[in-house]
């Protein structure tokens, strides 16, 4: 019998090709993952279906092998097609109860939360994580809800019932404080992608998440 894995939302890579400085996606999952990586979601913005699923299932074989769950934002087809470990949607994305009904009781399925409310309301939902987004204002992605800031991540996670990541604008300089505000972990596309080494800057991230400290080099 299939029963739903466990899953680390410690340091969650979300994918971005565009700003892997021209390193192929799998050299940025593989680094990010010898750096600590405990979860990996796959977001390419600008790809055809084909290729988001060829990317889906080159991923998948190389996190299974490792242990890591494979995340899937906002498709459910390519997360079925694929048998990822779970999709993530948002306010705008399927219904969860969809996502839910199609990938079935024991895959993981994350939502984003864009306000308080929102994020009390998934209290009644049978999903398995939240992502408080934005956390800080970013490049990465500018359409989306004004930041919750530091405040703002303590009060979601002061009323969620879920386990939570931030996410946007997330480094090395203020991960800790997001992880002391009560998120179990943070999800980033520059702090890892962007980075001269993929795989030292994911160790440097981890081991702030764990010991919620922000360490010189
Ligand atoms: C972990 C995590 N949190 C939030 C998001 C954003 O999801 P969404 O609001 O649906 O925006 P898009 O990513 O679809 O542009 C996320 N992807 N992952
Ligand atoms: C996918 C997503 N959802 C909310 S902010 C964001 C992008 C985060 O990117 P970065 O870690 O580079 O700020
Ligand atoms: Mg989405």
């Amino acid at each position: 019998m299939n029963q739903k894995p466990s899953f680390d939302l410690s340091l969650y890579l979300v994918t971005d090709r565009e700003l892997s400085l021209g390193r192929p996606l799998e050299f940025i999952v593989e680094e990010a993952i010898k750096g600590g990586v405990t979860m990996v979601q796959l977001r390419e913005t600008s790809c055809s279906t084909l290729e988001f699923y060829q990317l889906a299932k080159k991923l998948k074989a190389l996190l299974q092998a490792r242990n890591v769950p494979l995340i899937i934002n906002n498709r459910a087809d390519i997360a079925l097609a694929v048998d990822a470990d779970g999709l993530h949607i948002g306010q705008s994305d399927l219904p969860w109860q969809v996502a839910r009904r199609l990938l079935g009781p024991d895959k993981i399925i994350g939502l984003s939360v864009e306000t308080l409310r929102q994020a009390s309301d998934a209290n009644e939902l049978d999903i398995d994580y939240i992502g408080i987004s934005p956390v800080f204002a970013t490049p990465t992605k500018t359409d989306t809800a004004p930041p919750f800031g530091l405040e703002g991540v303590k009060a979601v996670c002061a009323v969620s019932r879920h386990p939570s990541v931030g996410i946007g604008g997330i480094s090395s300089q203020n991960a800790a404080q997001i992880i002391a505000k009560g998120a179990s972990g943070i999800a980033v596309v520059s702090a890892i992608s962007a980075a001269e080494n993929p795989r030292q800057a994911a160790k440097l991230l981890a081991n702030i998440v764990k010991n919620k400290v922000y360490e010189m080099e």
